[in-house]
């Protein structure tokens, strides 16, 4: 995927996304400062309390003197606000993320509903999924642990350099540099952090959408004997995965080390200083300057310790910002502009005119199409194995525009035609049936979840799939993971089922009834016929059976229409259709 990364603002963005939010961040911000100041509190309180002790001020048990009582009962409080402000801010905190990571996946389907299919992607589909899921979650770590802590060790680092100030203001020379340090600690190897985020990234989803494929080609992978190969193939990729976890781990924890050293100096200096000009600090102060030294430099250790994540989270932010910066695969139809299709009498359904299409620059796929199908009127498109068939099926969805020339639904340019305007319009029912886990009715219905039985099991009816009713649980059969309960011949007819229930100006099917026996293929197509007269057909045929059946017939050949008329006509004239068929039953012949 390549964009422009210039100009592109992370962070600002993803800080943007806390706008709607803002009453929930500053919760977590101030669950946040509370638990970190009440922390440094009473082990200050603490500290304090012990130099009383050493300088034999203060004595076990309640016979404790004025100040010391009252720093006993600060410091029980401080406890139990630390207990109370610890769980507060695991919860708001993440209820942050939370709501801020559901706004972000909804952009992110948003706009992957817009850029996919795009014509030349390079991409699998497990690595987008892996963007739209795991990228996406991983950014739960930065709402949930980073923004509102960085804030917090912000707050406390200058509120305990004040502090020490007071006590001692050259302790300064040493809690600064020493907190400067322990804050740039995350950069010390960034260069090998980022990259090790973006191999982890680009392995993880490599490896994600090797399982995907070796799950569902299972069947097929055991068939063929490549089962073992693929395995092997899996165990390697884990393999060096689990290496170059290993290697991060390991920076991980040159980073942690350093910070702990960096904060263990902290402290000694803080105590040579002491050392140097003991009169400077009384020596009941002493334990209270090392432990606030400590104390006050820990958040900030613990927000470096959480930037050892961020070489993957720039990666995976990278790629969120990919995907939400890709340009539209076809441009929204603008809603001012947009005019409802009108059909209107003799007027075709739909016209292709001088249409020119290519996946590639220079390769064109359509060259000049032009083709019209009225209300009424089932038209075959036949031609040769990637003429161009599923493209133009393709445009009519409009999954993508025409380079040249244009497409007319019920007299509006599509470019034109609002997308959910389109999607009832337009039915299809393509070569892959897409059958989603969940009810018969759920899929049945799934572009009108709110019809009614009746017309749903109307539809089923015509897609001579209405058995489909007499499994257990009828509508609320559950009919598995991709249709994996339902043979290949059912999944087609539920799935004309399902582009009959839209009630369509125009169905497409494309090959949809490939998978039938001829006795269903052909019942099928008597009960489409009894509807044809209220719709535009089109089917993308290669048996003679549906293309003979056709009123009229559509020849592609390298992207042009080489014979467009009735199935008999055409045969008698002896042209491409008699061609195609002669070579199909000498196929059909040699299969034999
Ligand atoms: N997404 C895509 N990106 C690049 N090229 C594509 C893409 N989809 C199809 N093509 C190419 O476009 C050409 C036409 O393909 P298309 O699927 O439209 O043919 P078809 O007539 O439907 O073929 P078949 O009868 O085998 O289904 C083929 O050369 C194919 O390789």
């Amino acid at each position: 995927m390549t964009s422009d990364r210039s100009g592109r603002r992370p962070l600002r963005r993803l800080m943007a996304l806390l706008r709607p939010h803002r009453s929930a961040f500053l919760s977590a911000v101030a669950a946040t400062v509370v638990g970190q100041v009440a922390t440094v509190g009473t082990a200050v309180a603490t500290a304090w309390l012990a130099g009383q002790v050493l300088a034999g001020r203060a004595v076990a048990g309640l016979d404790l003197d004025g100040p010391a009582r009252w720093v006993l009962l600060a410091l029980a409080v401080g406890v139990t606000v630390v207990a109370v402000a610890t769980w507060w801010e695991m919860l708001v905190a993440h209820d942050l993320a939370y709501r801020v990571l559901a706004d972000l996946r909804v952009v992110v389907y948003d706009r992957l509903r817009r850029i996919v299919p795009a014509r030349d992607r390079p991409e699998r589909s497990g690595d987008l999924a892996t963007t739209a899921m795991t990228d996406v979650e991983s950014l739960e770590w930065l709402y949930a642990h980073v923004i509102a802590q960085t804030i917090g060790a912000g707050m406390v680092l200058v509120g305990g350099s004040a502090a020490l100030a007071a006590i001692r203001p050259d302790l300064l020379l040493v809690l600064l540099p020493a907190a400067l340090l322990v804050l740039t600690v995350p950069w010390w190897w960034k260069r090998t952090a980022d990259r090790q985020g973006e191999e982890l990234r680009t392995r993880g989803a490599a490896l994600g959408a090797d399982v995907v494929d070796l799950l569902q080609g299972l069947p097929e992978l055991t068939a063929a004997g490549a089962l073992d190969r693929r395995r092997a193939e899996l165990g390697a990729a884990t393999a060096k995965l689990t290496a170059l976890s290993r290697r991060t781990a390991g920076r991980a924890g040159r980073e942690v080390a350093a910070t702990d050293l960096l904060v263990s100096l902290a402290g000694a200096g803080a105590l040579l200083i002491i050392a140097l000009d003991p009169a400077g600090v009384p020596p009941q102060w002493v334990p209270v300057v090392l432990v606030l030294t400590g104390t006050v430099l820990a958040p900030a250790a613990a927000v470096a310790g959480t930037l050892q994540q961020a070489g993957s989270l720039r990666a995976a932010v990278s790629r969120i910002l990919d995907v939400l910066d890709t340009p539209d695969t076809v441009p929204a139809a603008p809603a001012t502009v947009a005019r409802t299709p009108v059909s209107r009498p003799g007027e075709p359904v739909v016209t292709l005119t001088g249409v020119r299409f290519g996946y590639r620059p220079g390769r064109p796929v359509l060259d000049g199409i032009d083709l019209r199908v009225h209300r009424g009127e089932t038209v075959a498109l036949v031609g040769r194995s990637g003429g161009g068939k599923s493209t133009v099926v393709a445009l009519l969805q409009r999954f993508f525009d025409p380079d040249a020339g244009r497409i007319d639904l019920l007299g509006t340019d599509l470019r034109a035609v609002p997308d959910e305007q389109l999607r009832r319009r337009v039915a299809v029912v393509g070569q892959d049936v897409q059958i989603f886990a969940g009810t018969l009715r759920e899929n049945v219905g799934l572009a009108v979840p709110d019809a009614p039985d009746a017309a749903l099991r109307s539809a089923l009816t015509t897609a001579r799939a209405v058995d489909l009713l007499d499994r257990p649980g009828r509508w609320g059969a559950v009919i598995g993971e991709r249709g994996a309960r339902l043979s290949g011949g059912e999944r087609a007819r539920l799935a004309v089922a399902r582009a009959l229930a839209v009630g369509a100006d125009l169905l497409v099917l494309d090959e949809a009834v490939a998978n039938l026996d001829a006795h269903t293929e052909r019942a099928l197509h008597e009960a489409l016929a009894v509807g044809a007269a209220d719709r535009a057909t089109v089917v993308v045929a290669h048996r003679p059976s549906a293309i003979l059946r056709a009123d009229r017939v559509v020849v592609l050949d390298s992207g042009r229409v080489v014979a467009d008329g009735p199935p008999g006509a055409l045969l008698a004239a002896g042209g491409p259709l008699a061609d195609l068929l002669t070579v199909g039953d000498q196929d059909d012949r040699s299969d034999r």
